[in-house]
């Protein structure tokens, strides 16, 4: 393994800090079970045998003592398991379950500039499924192994009391069976490991891609070859978990006939000794067994070192992103908000990466109170990366850009989206209710709440009038609302937010003459009191702004 892997491995460790009660009550449930076992089977074979032998006329047998210490193993065994299963995935699930939050929290900041460059299936798959896959660790290899490492000595100093030699060839087996096997295992699982991981993020990327670009990819021809690349992916991680599953037979293979050997290896150094009358029969039997049981210390470990490489391929596409540098840093000290919402910029310039020209250079404008700056130019002249300014969804390099006379960029990002209500031609429906879309918005709202903002938006006839009304499924992204009627929707939304900036990106785009009347009708009655920044091409649409202003 790499220094990245260890490092990664160790920084999951750390992650599991909150837990380590939980994870050290697993261990020393599951070490307490594998002694039960052993301590079972090998009392077992003991008992068994000198039962047989007092049956054929050898010396007599309390066997009063000896059952019922194997009744006591047995229900230890079996409680001890219940347990242990018990408390380590209830550990681990709570783990999942943190780290699920921890990675969520991460990536929030990184929304919209970094996140966009990447496929929404793949995070959706690293949130999902990368994180799910760290239960390996936590469940198969980190407890296991530490309960193994606390077992096995425990189990070999029993072993070496009864038969030194007994001993030494068990802990050969273990030393072969226990680590040597878990690194090979390691070394064989990681590259099919990381290919199992990367491929999976990319099947689920595409086939979120082909879902939602179905019907473009249908007319255009090109769902064929898009399916068939999509194949490509599945067939590659099908060749890598086929890598694994060898993998996993070979060592799971070595590692029963490295116990059987154990076994023998045992009965050739211990019948002998029989036969000479320094040991009893029965011993024997539990020797042989307690050599063969003690491999169940370590049974599993093969196994899990090799998912290991998949977990921790895992864990760095979790962390590679967790990482990441927000594209915008908060401010070390933020101005406290402002109480006017005027807005005054100057000189401002903004640019999307440093080797890019800037995409608003010099730029200048004042908007009072309650004002409406009309913006228009033609396509790419930055009219909606000057909107992303104010959410500070983006930020700008030079030159000042005020709100109320603080400086937005002393402003922390969640007090300006809390200031800003945003309508756009594509405003995000969710596949939810229309309630349930609106409430986003303002979750604590009541249905009067939510109907005056329909009612404001001129969308309340027509919610009234649907099946389940306010409970109405809009579909995905919206599919079962016309154009009009998502645009009022999102309209409705900022109705209820009923925040001091309005940033409005085109939001007549698409619709006919009728509707974009209606919508602009519902945008005049939003707009009063609200500092609004409009962008359009559309000259009806730019007769809300006081003042237009020209980007070129
Ligand atoms: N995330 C991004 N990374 C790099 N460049 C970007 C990014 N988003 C936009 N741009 C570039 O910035 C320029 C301005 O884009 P913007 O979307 O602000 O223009 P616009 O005036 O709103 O255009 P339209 O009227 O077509 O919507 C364009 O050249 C665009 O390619």
């Amino acid at each position: 393994m790499n220094q990245q892997g260890w490092q990664d491995l160790y920084r999951l460790l750390g992650l599991a800090k909150g837990e380590w009660g939980w994870a050290l009550a697993g261990v020393l449930l599951t070490a307490g079970v594998i002694l039960a076992n052993t301590a079972l089977l090998g009392l077992s074979g003991w008992f068994i045998a000198a039962m047989a032998l007092a049956g054929h006329g050898g010396p007599g047998l309390d066997f009063f003592a000896p059952a019922a210490a194997i009744r006591g193993l047995a229900i230890l065994r079996a409680t001890g398991r219940y347990t242990e299963r018990l408390v380590t995935h209830n550990a681990t699930f709570r783990l999942l379950t943190k780290l699920r939050v921890w990675f969520y929290e991460r990536l929030e900041p990184l929304a919209p500039a970094v996140l966009e460059r990447e496929r929404d299936g793949d995070l959706l798959s690293r949130l999902r499924a990368d994180i799910d896959r760290l239960e390996t660790f936590y469940l198969r290899v980190a407890v296991p192994s530490a309960a193994a490492l606390l077992a096995v000595p425990l189990l070999l100093a029993l072993l070496a009391w009864l038969s030194p030699g007994a001993a030494w060839i068990e802990a050969a087996g273990l030393v072969v069976a226990g680590l040597a096997l878990p690194l090979w295992a390691l070394t064989l699982g990681r590259a099919p490991g990381r290919v199992a991981a990367a491929k999976r993020g990319q099947y689920s990327a595409d086939m979120t891609e082909i879902l939602r670009g179905h019907a473009e990819l249908l007319v255009a021809g090109a769902l064929t070859r898009i399916e068939a690349q999509a194949e490509t992916t599945a067939l590659a991680l099908e060749d890598a978990q086929r890598h694994q599953g060898w993998a996993s037979w070979v060592t799971g293979a070595v590692g029963q006939f490295t116990a059987q050997l154990c076994l023998w290896g045992t009965l050739v150094i211990t019948m002998p000794r029989a036969a000479s009358g320094l040991l009893s029969g029965p011993d024997v039997a539990a020797l042989a067994l307690l050599t063969l049981a003690g491999f169940e210390a370590v049974a599993g470990l093969p196994g899990a070192w090799q998912a290991l490489g998949e977990s921790l391929a895992s864990a760095r596409r979790v962390f590679e992103l967790a990482d990441a540098t927000p594209a915008l840093q908060e401010p070390a000290r933020p101005a406290p908000s402002p109480r006017r919402f005027d807005l005054h910029a100057e000189e401002l310039v903004m640019r999307y990466a440093p080797d890019l020209p800037p995409v608003l250079h010099g730029l200048r404008f004042d908007v009072p109170e309650g004002g409406c700056l009309g913006i228009t130019g033609p396509s790419g002249a930055g009219k909606s990366s000057l909107l992303s300014l104010l959410p500070r969804f983006r930020d700008y390099q030079s030159g000042s850009l005020q709100l109320g006379g603080v400086e937005v960029r002393s402003l922390p990002g969640e007090t300006l989206r809390g200031l800003c209500a945003m309508v756009t031609q594509r405003a995000h429906l969710f596949n939810t209710s229309i309630r349930e879309n609106l409430l986003i918005a303002k979750p604590d709202a009541d249905d009067t709440a939510l109907r005056d903002a329909l009612r404001e938006a001129a969308l309340l006839d027509e919610v009234l009038a649907m099946p389940a009304g306010l409970d109405t499924l809009v579909g995905e992204a919206g599919a079962a609302l016309s154009g009009g009627q998502m645009r009022r929707l999102a309209i409705a939304r900022a109705f209820l937010a009923d925040a001091r900036i309005l940033l409005l990106d085109e939001p007549t785009e698409g619709l006919d003459a009728a509707t974009e009347q209606r919508v602009l009708e519902a945008l005049a009655r939003l707009r009063q009191g609200r500092t609004t920044l409009l962008v359009s091409h559309r000259p009806q649409a730019l007769r809300l702004a006081d003042k237009i202003f020209t980007l070129s």
